[in-house]
Order: structure tokens, then sequence, then C-alpha cells
């Protein structure tokens, strides 16, 4: 099932010229790249590389003065409502308030989104069982352990059935086995509903060679593509290889990443 987002041919996420600047300090420079619907795209960048900023700017937390984003065709600083609604997002920072349940959490968002009663009570236990989190609808989220929690706000990111879904490292601070799970459920999502999901992260075991990717370095573009085509085109043995060589063109690696 194709998520009603827009024609085929619009690009799920277009990032036209944007950059970004903190004072003197230039964190995005001319950036330019598309993501295709139904996709699975990972945002690849050290630690500075203008992640968190491009994040920042997709979801309207910050204005765009140079350059356009548009979320299926629609521009988020002309029409932030249509562009916002086709957007969910996990931030890196958790979201959940500890005091409520579950259920609670995500009542409040679909409530935002204008979701209620039958509706949003058929969202969130079909979201929960999604994420694999169905039985835990009345636990506080106190109670739960960072991957559960990550979980629900997966879950919660989807209640207003975005098609466009960007989660910024998501998976940081968990062990290996909830990383593993988080981003298996997320790739089934892509498979099966067809979202579109920008997976921002600096960890190369989360990519895999048919995944689309984007690089940033010092805020430069600095490769995009399959990832399979941008090893090819690096002339890297596999995608760290093709990593360090990228972020080494942005001259960016610290001492022991490198080699
Ligand atoms: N509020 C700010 N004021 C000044 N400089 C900033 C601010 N936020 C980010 N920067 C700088 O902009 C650049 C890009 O930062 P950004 O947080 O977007 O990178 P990132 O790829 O998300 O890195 P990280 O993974 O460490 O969060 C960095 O050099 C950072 O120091």
């Amino acid at each position: 099932m194709m998520p009603a987002g827009g024609a085929q041919d619009v690009a799920a996420l277009d990032v036209a010229a944007v950059s970004h600047s903190y004072g003197k300090k230039r964190a995005l420079d001319n950036v330019s790249f598309t993501i295709k619907p139904g996709s699975f795209t990972v945002l690849l960048g050290l630690n500075g590389a203008g992640k968190t900023t491009l994040f920042s700017l997709i979801s309207h937390l910050y204005d765009t003065r140079q350059g356009a984003i548009r979320i299926f065709g629609h521009d988020i600083v002309r029409t932030p409502g249509e562009a916002l609604r086709r957007l969910g997002i996990v931030f890196q920072a958790r979201t959940l308030d500890l005091d409520l349940t579950v259920q609670q959490n995500l009542s409040y968002h679909a409530a935002l989104h204008g979701i209620s009663g039958a509706e949003a009570t058929k969202r969130i236990a079909a979201r929960l069982n999604e994420v694999e989190m169905g039985g835990r609808l009345h636990d506080k989220a106190h109670s739960l352990s960072g991957g559960q929690m990550r979980r629900v706000e997966i879950a919660r990111a989807l209640l207003h059935e975005p098609p466009l879904l960007l989660l910024d490292e998501a998976t940081v601070g968990l062990d290996v086995q909830s990383r593993a799970g988080i981003l298996a459920n997320i790739r089934k999502l892509v498979a099966t509903r067809g979202i579109s999901v920008f997976w921002a992260t600096h960890l190369i075991d989360e990519v895999q060679p048919s995944d689309d990717v984007v690089v940033l370095s010092q805020g430069r573009l600095v490769a995009n593509g399959r990832i399979s085509d941008v090893v090819t085109q690096t002339g890297a043995r596999d995608i760290g290889e093709a990593f360090r060589t990228l972020s080494r063109a942005g001259e960016i690696v610290p001492t022991g990443h490198g080699q």
C-alpha cells in the first residue's frame, strides 16, 4: 500500500541549494539532494557534519533562509501546514513524558493532530503493535527501557500517518540487540507500508548496500546515491572504507577515526 503522500513522481523530500549559518559558522553549505518515495535513505556524517541542522530545517524548527525544502512537493516555509502534515520525526533526545502512560503520551500527540476518540484508540493500538509494544499501553513511560521508549516514540511519530519519517540518531545509546531490532522494524515499515525513511547515523553497520545515502562532511554534500554505487565511485572495498575516504575529502576525520 502506498501512503497518500502525493504523486509517485514527486520527491518525498527535496532539499535544494540549502545553506545555514550560526553567526559566522557555516553549518550547511549549498546542500541539494532528493529522497525517493518509499525508500530508506541514510544520512551519514561524523559529529558536526550538519545532520542535526539539516533535520532542524526540514522539521521547520529553524527557518530556511537560503535554498528551499519541499516535502512531497510542499514548501516547508510557504506551506508549513501541508508540508509538516506529511512528516513524522523521532528526535535524538528522549521526548516522552515519563509520568504518563504510553497511551496518554500517544493520545496527547494524536489530539495535537486532530485525531481523537475511537479513531485515536484504533491508530494507537495499530502503531504500537507494529513496533511490538502493543502490550505496554497502560504502563508508565518511566518503566520502559531505552529501546522500548524509542519504539513508542516511533509509534507516536507515525500516528498522523506521515509518508515521510525522519529519525535523528535513533539508536544512539542503545545496546546492539535493541539497535538491530529497531532498525529491522523501520525497514519493515518501508517495505510493507511504503513509507519513506530518512535515517541519520554515524554507524556504518546500520547501512545496507541497497540503501540510498546522503553523506555530509563539514556541512557539504560529499556523496549521494545508492550505497553500492557510492562505494564503486570512491574505489573503496566497502561502505566503511568509502565513508572514511569521503570524510577525509572533507578533512574532518578526527585522530583515531580515519585508518
Ligand atoms: N546553535 C549553534 N550555534 C553555533 N554553532 C552551532 C550550533 N549548532 C550547531 N553548530 C555548529 O554547526 C556545525 C553542524 O552542527 P550539527 O549539530 O548540525 O552537526 P551534526 O552532524 O548533527 O553533529 P552531531 O552528530 O555531533 O550532533 C558544527 O560545527 C556545530 O558546532
